[in-house]
This record gives structure tokens, sequence and C-alpha cells, in this order.
């Protein structure tokens, strides 16, 4: 995890780096937080009141490679008056594109027809074997509009999708134009979706949203995907609507907890397409995060405007 943690010497800051490839303890984390000034960290890293403390009254500034922020407790980084960096817009493309690509996969049954390619189930060509939904005159809908919505709705387009639909907390007019978008209630959202994204940060509010009640207003034939993070749903009422054919799939980028055990129910299910939260996993993508998260860092240090910074 590449996490750093800065103390201010005369000139320079001394940086005190986890180079290993695994998260750090708790206890470790609380001990090498000690008279931090600044805190790089990841979206594993829960940066509570305990860690806060443990850092000491010296901590101005936490700086998060992650567009997400649930794993930061703001109400005490505001009450410490610690500022707050995280990587918006830099991973928008990459993020939309992986959400089309789980889409696909997921309506059109890529890795069950992958898997029966080659393990022998090829057999004779058969009119409806491993069959899907197409986009083509679908509606979608989008759960959250913000940059991610758009650009996932952006690359949609050109499927030949005929409608597009979100809900939010409030309206989003100058997003939704963008795309053409109609605002819709949630009863609504899922009423009507043949593709459902889901692209809401995790609040309190939205925290298990997608459970049986909005499962149970969906379309047969719908696809759910979700590629912001595991706690909007309930995954129990995932599993009954995926294994009872309630909706048709579901393409889950995150889940709750990550890693999902690789006994969980959900990866028994045909229908259920998991990835391990690549959503932002180019290259490209993780090297502006990372350059964005180490700049907003310095700035939050030397008391300077930050590129991202999140206003509590
Ligand atoms: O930046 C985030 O919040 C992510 O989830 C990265 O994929």
């Amino acid at each position: 995890m590449p996490s750093f943690f800065c103390q201010k010497e005369m000139y320079e800051f001394n940086l005190i780096l986890n180079s290993a490839h695994t998260i750090l303890g708790c206890m470790e984390l609380l001990k090498r937080v000690k008279g931090c000034e600044g805190i790089l960290c990841v979206l594993t890293e829960k940066i509570d009141a305990q860690l806060l403390n443990a850092a000491g009254p010296n901590l101005k500034v936490v700086s998060t490679m992650s567009v997400g922020f649930d794993h930061l407790s703001l109400d005490e980084l505001k009450k410490r008056g610690i500022r707050v960096g995280y990587t918006p817009d830099v991973l928008t493309d990459c993020v939309a594109e992986l959400t089309v690509a789980l889409l696909l996969a997921t309506s059109r049954r890529l890795i069950e027809a992958t898997h029966e390619a080659k393990t022998g189930g090829w057999g004779t060509w058969r009119t409806l074997w491993l069959c899907g939904h197409e986009l083509a005159n679908s509606t979608v809908g989008i759960l959250g509009l913000g940059r991610i919505g758009v650009a996932i709705a952006e690359r949609l387009k050109p499927f030949k999708v005929k409608k597009f639909i979100y809900t939010d907390v409030a309206l989003r007019p100058e997003l939704a134009n963008m795309i053409e978008a109609e605002y819709v209630s949630l009863d609504e959202l899922a009423k009507q979706s043949d593709f459902l994204a889901i692209c809401c940060a995790l609040t309190p509010e939205t925290y298990g949203i997608c459970n049986w009640n909005l499962f149970s207003k969906m379309k047969k034939n719908a696809i759910f995907i979700n590629t912001s993070r595991g706690g909007v749903v309930n995954q129990e009422d995932l599993y009954e609507a995926l294994s009872t054919g309630l909706i048709a799939g579901a393409g889950l980028d995150v889940t709750t907890p990550e890693p999902l055990p690789t006994h969980h129910p959900l990866f028994t299910l045909k229908n259920c397409v998991i990835l391990p939260h690549v959503a932002s996993a180019s290259y490209t993508t993780r090297n502006s995060m990372s350059a964005l998260a180490a700049n907003n860092l310095l700035a939050g240090l030397r008391g300077e405007p930050m590129p991202k910074e999140l206003k509590l």
C-alpha cells in the first residue's frame, strides 16, 4: 500500500513509506502515524478518531488516493481542522470504461461463455444458448449522477440506448443535459431501467439503498452494475434477487467486504460477475491518481491551495 507519512524537518519532508504490498495492521499504522504532519492513504485505510488521536496535534493534512472518501471520518477531520485532498476527475474515464466492460460482460454473459468454450460445453450451435440482453433500444438508469455517471452514459450512447434516466438527492440539470437524462424517483428508476448503473457515493443515506425494496421493483431482464462502493448494496437481498430470477444479472466491481471471501454465495451464481475493485486500474490513471494525491499532500503541508481539496 503506497502510504506516506510526513514529518517536516527544517527544509525537507521526511517520508515514512509503507513499501510493502500489504495493508499495515491497525497497531502498526497507529504507531507509524505518531507525530506526522501529513498522511497519504488509500481507500483501505480507515482514517478515524483513533488514528487521528494516534497521529496527534501535528497532523495538518490527509490526502487520499481515491475519489471516494467513505473511509475518512470527515467530522473528526473537520473538528481538528485537518485539510483533506482526494483524486476526482483523473479516474473518470477509466472507471467509466470499466463499468461499460463489466456491463457488457454481465449482460452478454461473457465469463460464462469463455468458461463453456474452454471446458467442453461448446456443442452444436443452439438457438437460445447463452443468450443475454442487448443495449440497443434499452433504458439505462443511473443512481447518483456525477462525472462518472455522465462518462458512462456518453460511452453507452453509441450502443443505441433509447433513454437515460437518473435519480439523485437533488436534480442535476447541467450534467443531465449533457446526456439528455430524465430525472425520476428511485421507484421509477427501478421500474424502468433495463440496465441500472450505481454511481453514488457511500453515505449514511445511500448505505444499503440497493435492497429487496429496489430489486423487487426491477424488471426480470434487468442488469444491475455497481462500480461505486459495496456498502450501497444489501448483498443478501441481491443474492436472493439473482438466484430467484427476480433480475437477470449483476456485475460488481465492489463488495462488502473486500476482498469478498471465495466461499461467498454470490460467487456460486453464474449471473453474477465479480471483479476485485479494479475500476480505476489502468497504468495511466493510477499514475495520475498518485501524482495528484502527492501534490495535494505537499500543498497541504506547505499551507498552499490543494489541486483537489475536499470542502469539509
Ligand atoms: O478512487 C476510488 O474511490 C476508487 O474506488 C478507485 O477505484
